[in-house]
């Protein structure tokens, strides 16, 4: 429930106006609780999604993070996909529900983003020999689905079909707990605020990586965790300005 949490107050606070979380129902007081400004949404079933359904139409969906991979919530996932004419992210175990059912990425809206770690990533696509070769299989990917590949890392790369993008920002403090949760989140709001897909990523990894670089020599690297990504957004934005 912890990633929901970072994930929706990561959105709210790179500047979409409102964030529903849709959890099982053990999480209704956890997220209301945790981050008050969300709005929050129940699946029927206690502890896993089961069925994916909301009544109004929201401006980005970001799905994965947390959901686990529960048959229960493979079989909403699909149904989702089905139905979802949405601009979405999807990071975590929706990739790895993905790269499961590999028929399923047709059913995903054109320039899709995907936010997959190392590992992920070779679920989704298989194992590489070298870079060039992963550089290949990704620009391959991305041209064959019609997807935005976000290949978190050190540096993260964005790959929109042909084209590459290399971050400039971030350092190790970001190897933490969930601050793959926080960029879904930042990436999903800026997705919401109209900016198109590729640069929804390419900000949103900028971003990401520029809480790290300002936080740093303010408190180390070892004590910097995911919230303080989020609690750094304020001084990222402002320093874009610059
Ligand atoms: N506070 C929370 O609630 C958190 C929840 N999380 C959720 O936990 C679930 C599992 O996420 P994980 O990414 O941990 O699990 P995964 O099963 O996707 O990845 C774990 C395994 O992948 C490999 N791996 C991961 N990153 C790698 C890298 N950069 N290079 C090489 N190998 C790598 C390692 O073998 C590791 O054991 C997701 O749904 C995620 O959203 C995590 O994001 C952590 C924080
Ligand atoms: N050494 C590093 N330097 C820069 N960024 C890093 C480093 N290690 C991890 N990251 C970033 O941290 C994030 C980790 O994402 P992820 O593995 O999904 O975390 P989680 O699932 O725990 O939220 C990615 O954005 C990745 O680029
Ligand atoms: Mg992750």
């Amino acid at each position: 429930m912890g990633s929901v949490c970072l994930s929706s107050k990561a959105a709210l606070k790179s500047g979409c106006g409102l964030v529903t979380a849709f959890v099982p129902k053990c999480g209704y007081e956890i997220v209301q609780i945790a981050f008050s400004e969300a709005m929050v949404l129940t699946d029927e079933n206690e502890k896993v999604l089961s069925n994916i359904n909301y009544n109004f139409e929201p401006d980005a969906i970001g799905i994965g993070m947390g959901i686990g991979q529960d048959v229960l919530t493979e079989k909403a996932f699909y149904h989702f996909l089905l139905n979802n004419k949405t601009n979405l992210v999807v990071d975590a175990d929706g990739l790895n529900i993905l790269s499961k059912n590999k028929k399923w990425f047709s059913l995903l809206p054109p320039k899709t983003i995907l936010t997959p770690h190392k590992k992920e990533l070779e679920r989704l696509i298989g194992t590489w020999q070298s870079e060039e070769e992963k550089l290949e299989k990704i620009i391959q990917f991305s041209l064959e689905h019609d997807l935005v590949v976000v290949v978190k890392g050190a540096p993260t790369l964005v790959i929109f079909h042909s084209e590459i993008y290399q971050n400039t920002t971030g350092n190790q403090a970001l190897a933490t707990a969930g601050s793959g949760d926080v960029l879904t989140g930042i990436i999903t709001s800026l997705l919401a605020q109209n900016y198109d897909p590729k640069n929804a990523a390419i900000l949103g990894v900028y971003l990401h990586g520029l809480t790290a670089d300002i936080a740093a020599p303010e408190m180390s690297h070892q004590a910097f965790v995911a919230s303080d990504i989020i609690g750094y957004l304020g001084k990222a934005f402002l320093s874009l300005e610059n």
